[in-house]
């Protein structure tokens, strides 16, 4: 071993006693229970439904509830207790305003206290005294400890106990305390969260969403193809800065651009006004109990026509100049008979409705207008310099990746290419081809590449940051095309159809999904493959997991623009030490409905898998990283103190 490694760990642990302290602590921690994780997907800009799964715990927090006090507590007891928990500080609001003498708010206040220490104590009863001591509000943590480490059998102290009850309250401490601790429950439920995939679009909050993530306390993220589109926007590719816009514009989202990010959309705005008018076609899905007034719906539809027209001319020379994004039959302005309004797509003649063409020059149909390459600019601009959406972005390159493999599983939002014999797909990039593992790192790479250079906008790492959201071989997309132009300009519905990739009916099956996780080096006895990305239509019988327990989908559709297609409001996996889990979440109306009528969402829970024993931290990838530092310790205990 490295002896300046081990003089450097000397400083550390200057003395024998350190290190062998630190060795006990670290094996003793190895043998603990492995902590929960949590596995979420498709959250896009659902921010209030998202908050609440993470506040209960997918169900974790009121199932401790209830089996600490459910022998003694109602119904209705347990559920306010929950909404505690979960909202601490609009229930505390709630509670005083029903309670309208002192003395009854005292009592309650004594008790909630000490319901709210034995959950505590109950949640983190797998864990170090130094990871609670560290989950706890700082403020307390003194006090806290104190009364949850109560030892004394005699009961001389509890006259010591009781003031230290009695104090808070008189202080006026006890609503603090009470959230402090309600906050630490939240967190003692999950000890790690994975996001897989598409925080962004469709859903009015990705940057609130993007807030609670920064904000918590270990997270890992996938990125989802939507999230690439706002990674490749923010990298410096403006035809993935227009599709952001144009997403926006269609789901009435467009504050997420100018508020949230303050992103000025007011050049924009001039030029969608001076060429565009009413169309159909592009009037915005509208967010239910969203009002707007007709001058703005025609204000949207506008900039909707402006940016989708500049996008459709970006895509042009993206295509010319990476041939092998087989991507010519996407050339659909050029395809265009400007005269008769109809286009030839794969042979066939296609009438044209609600078109807007009015800025495309017929023989050069890429070619953008002065105003529009201008208005371009300044986007770019405001979006490479909004402090709010770098800090998303920077937190999205640094807790993400495309694929995850996580404690033997494999995580990924999209799918692992395949060809119809299940073969993993190739594709050729300049002169080399890549496939399956080898192909998702090459696509990781040209991300982080163009991200790491955003003033460069059409090199071949910005082509690739699209080609992810869109080409036929991309892990995320995992379709052959995206149709976007035929669903806004052709009736017929066979044209919108997205094919997709052979891995989503090949996935049924075990034997491919042991192959894929033996491409990416996992053991197929034990691990998963966990995707989320394809609505799971449970209305229609389909069943999230697939290929005897290998496989588990949890895209339920937080999305409330696809909660009629799946027929509920998402699913979430939970990953303890007694196995895996499936949590089905019911619509989440409001916290309003959780706070005052006590309803929660229905979390129906369904078994995955099942540890034979009970897995341990030493079975994890923390423990990997426990072990060995436990082995560098060794090293240095013979290194420095046993000479
Ligand atoms: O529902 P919209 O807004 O028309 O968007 C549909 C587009 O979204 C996609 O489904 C991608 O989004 P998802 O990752 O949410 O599936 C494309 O395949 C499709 O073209
Ligand atoms: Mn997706």
């Amino acid at each position: 071993m490295d002896s300046q490694f081990l003089d450097l760990l000397a400083q550390k642990y200057d003395t024998e006693e350190k290190v062998i302290t630190e060795i006990i602590n670290l094996e003793a921690i190895s043998n603990l229970p492995k902590g929960t994780e949590h596995f979420v997907s498709d959250l896009h800009g659902e921010f209030q439904a998202f908050q609440h799964v993470l506040r209960n715990g997918s169900g974790t927090v009121k199932e401790k509830i209830r089996a600490l006090f459910g022998e003694v507590w109602t119904d209705q007891e347990i559920n306010d207790f929950a909404a505690l928990v979960y909202y601490p500080e609009e229930k505390i609001r709630l509670v005083k305003g029903d309670l309208c003498n002192k003395q009854a708010l005292k009592r309650w206040y004594r008790q909630t206290i000490e319901h709210m220490l034995k959950l505590i104590s109950y949640a983190s009863s797998k864990y170090t005294r130094s990871k609670l001591r560290k989950a706890l509000p700082e403020q307390f943590v003194y006090i806290v400890e104190e009364l949850l480490y109560k030892t004394d059998s005699t009961n001389n102290k509890d006259p010591y106990y009781e003031e230290i009850y009695r104090q808070v309250i008189s202080l006026g401490l006890a609503d603090k305390l009470i959230i402090g601790l309600a906050y630490t429950t939240q967190r003692l439920v999950v000890d790690h969260l994975h996001v897989v995939g598409d925080i962004y679009d469709r859903g009015p909050d990705p940057d609130k969403i993007m807030d609670t993530l920064i904000n918590y306390h270990s997270v890992d993220i996938q990125w989802g193809n939507h999230d690439v589109l706002w990674i490749g926007a923010y990298a410096g590719s403006l035809v993935c800065l227009a599709n952001i816009i144009r997403i926006c514009a269609r789901y009435d989202n467009l504050n997420i651009i100018e508020d949230a990010y303050g992103i000025n959309l007011r050049p924009l705005l001039n030029l969608a006004e001076k060429y565009y008018d009413d169309n159909p076609a592009f009037r915005p899905k509208l967010q239910q109990g969203h009002t707007v007034s007709e001058q703005e719906i025609l204000q949207i539809t506008k900039i909707h026509q402006a940016i989708a027209m500049i996008q459709f001319k970006l895509e042009i020379p993206i295509i010319k100049r990476r041939p092998y994004f087989n991507m010519s039959e996407r050339l659909l302005l050029e395809q265009i008979d400007y005269e008769n309004n109809e286009i030839k797509i794969r042979g066939k003649i296609y009438p044209l409705e609600n078109t807007c063409f009015i800025t495309v020059n017929p023989q050069q149909p890429e070619q953008l207008l002065e105003e529009e390459q201008q208005v371009l600019e300044k986007l770019l601009f405001s979006v490479q310099h909004s402090e709010k959406l770098a800090r998303h972005m920077n937190f999205l390159m640094k807790k993400g990746s495309l694929y995850l493999k996580y404690n033997g599983n494999l995580l990924i939002h999209g799918c692992i290419p395949l060809d119809e014999e299940g073969n993993m797909e190739a594709m050729r990039i300049e002169d080399k081809t890549y496939s399956g593992r080898q192909l998702l790192d090459v696509f990781e790479y040209y991300l982080r590449y163009a991200f790491a250079h955003p003033e460069e906008t059409d090199d071949l790492a910005t082509d690739m940051v699209w080609y992810i959201w869109t080409g036929e071989c991309s892990s995320l997309f995992g379709k052959r095309e995206m149709t976007t132009f035929e669903r806004y300009f052709i009736q017929d519905k066979e044209t919108h159809k997205e094919r997709k990739n052979p891995y989503y009916y090949l996935r049924e099956h075990e034997e491919i999904c042991r192959k894929i996780l033996l491409e990416f080096g996992l053991n197929p006895d034990h691990g998963h493959i966990i995707n989320g990305h394809t609505p799971v239509r449970e209305i229609r019988g389909e069943n999230p997991v697939k290929a005897n327990g290998k496989m588990v989908v949890i895209d339920g559709g937080f999305s409330k623009a696809y909660q009629s297609t799946t027929g509920i409001a998402g699913y979430t996996l939970l990953y303890n030490s007694f196995g895996m889990q499936l949590v089905a979440h019911q619509k989440f109306n409001s916290r309003e409905d959780v706070l005052c009528n006590g309803t929660d969402v229905l979390s129906v829970k369904r078994l995955v898998d099942k540890e034979v024993e009970r897995k341990l931290v030493r079975e994890t990838n923390v423990g990997e990283k426990l072990q060995q530092k436990i082995s560098n310790l060794k090293n240095l205990l013979e290194y420095r103190y046993m000479k």
